[in-house]
C-alpha cells in the first residue's frame, strides 16, 4: 500500500490514485474520489468525449449520493477538478498543433505574394523587414522574424553531391591545372576578348560558356554545376555582353562575382577594333 501511495501515483491511475486521494488533508471525499477515479480512469484511456460527459452524469449522481455520508457542497466541487486536468490534457495536445502550423503558413505566405520581388531578396528584406517587426513584436516577434529569412521562394537547385559551394571553393584554391577553370581554348596570359568572341563562347557546342561582370570575362562552364541557382540560370547570360550581368545584378546583387569567378578569369572585354587581324590579343604582350 505504501509503495502504490508514493512511486505508483502518476503511473498506476485508478486503485492507486485512491489511496493518493486518501491520504491528501485537502480532500475530504472519500467515496466520491474513489468512484469518480475509477470511473475517469477507464474513460479517459478509451473514449475521449464519451468520458467527460459520462462523468458528468456521475458527479451528479455522486453528489446525490454523498450528500447522505458527507452533507458539505465542497465535495461535489472538489470532483470537478480530476475532468477538467483530464479534459485539459486533451485540448491542450490538439491546440499546440494548430498554432505550429499557422507561423509557417504565415511565413511561407508572404513569400509567394512577394514571388515576384524574389530577386532583391536582401536589398529588398532588410528594407521591407524593419516595418514589419516593429508591428510584429507586440504580438508575435517569433513569426515575424522567421518570415524576412524565409519569406522569398527559394529558386535554389539540388546540387549534386561534391558540387557545394565548400567544394567549389576547394576546386578554385587547387585547379587541376592552371588553366583549367580559364577554359582549354585560351592562352595562359589573359586576353582582349571582342564581342564576337564573347557570343561565340555560348556554353553549346561543347564550347565554353563565358560571361562578363564590369568589363571582364570569365568563363562559367567550371561553375556551371556549382551554381546553387542551376546551370540553366547561369546559361541565361552566356556569351550575352550585358545580359549576364544584368540578370546577376537582378537575382543576386550582393554576391561576389569577382572572388567567386576570379580563377576563371579570361580577359577583358573590348570592342571588335581593339582586336587587330592577325594580332595577338593576349593582354600581357600588349601591356
Ligand atoms: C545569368 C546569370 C545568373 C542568373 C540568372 C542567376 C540566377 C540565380 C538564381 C535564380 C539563384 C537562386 C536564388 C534563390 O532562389 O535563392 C541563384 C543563386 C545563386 N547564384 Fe546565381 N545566377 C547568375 C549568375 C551567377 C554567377 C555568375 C554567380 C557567381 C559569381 C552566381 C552565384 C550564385 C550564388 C552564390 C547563389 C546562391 C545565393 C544565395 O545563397 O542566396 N550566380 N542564382
Amino acid at each position: 500500500m505504501d509503495w502504490k501511495s508514493g512511486a505508483g501515483s502518476p503511473i498506476a491511475e485508478p486503485e492507486e490514485d485512491d489511496d493518493s486521494v486518501k491520504s491528501r488533508p485537502d480532500i475530504p471525499t472519500m467515496r466520491v474520489d474513489e468512484e469518480e477515479s475509477e470511473k475517469t480512469a477507464t474513460p479517459l484511456n478509451i473514449q475521449k468525449d464519451d468520458g467527460a460527459t459520462n462523468t458528468t452524469s456521475d458527479t451528479k449522481s455522486k453528489s446525490s449520493t454523498h450528500p447522505r455520508t458527507l452533507p458539505p457542497p465542497p465535495n461535489t466541487t472538489m470532483p470537478p477538478p480530476p475532468r477538467p486536468s483530464a479534459t485539459a490534457k486533451r485540448k491542450p495536445e490538439p491546440s499546440p498543433l494548430p498554432p505550429a502550423p499557422n507561423p509557417a503558413s504565415a511565413l511561407r505566405a508572404p513569400p509567394t505574394l512577394s514571388t515576384t520581388l524574389r530577386p532583391p531578396p536582401s536589398t529588398a528584406s532588410t528594407l521591407r523587414a524593419p516595418p514589419s517587426h516593429s508591428l510584429a513584436p507586440p504580438t508575435s516577434s517569433l513569426s515575424t522574424s522567421t518570415l524576412s529569412p524565409s519569406a522569398r521562394p527559394s529558386k535554389k537547385v539540388l546540387l549534386d553531391p561534391g558540387h557545394s559551394p565548400l567544394d567549389w571553393a576547394h576546386l578554385t584554391a587547387n585547379p587541376p591545372t592552371p588553366t583549367f577553370l580559364r577554359g582549354a581554348d585560351v592562352p595562359p596570359q589573359l586576353i582582349r576578348v571582342p564581342p564576337s568572341a564573347l557570343e561565340w563562347h555560348h556554353g553549346r557546342k561543347g564550347r565554353d560558356a563565358w560571361g562578363v561582370w564590369r568589363g571582364k570575362v570569365y568563363n562559367l562552364t567550371p561553375y556551371l554545376k556549382f551554381h546553387p541557382g542551376g546551370v540553366g540560370e547561369l546559361m541565361r547570360g552566356a556569351g550575352k555582353v550585358g545580359e549576364g550581368e544584368r540578370l546577376f545584378n537582378e537575382v543576386h546583387p550582393w554576391v561576389s562575382w569577382e572572388n567567386m569567378l576570379g580563377e576563371c578569369l579570361v580577359g577583358v572585354l573590348v570592342s571588335e577594333n581593339e582586336v587587330g587581324a592577325g594580332e595577338g590579343n593576349e593582354l600581357e604582350e600588349l601591356d
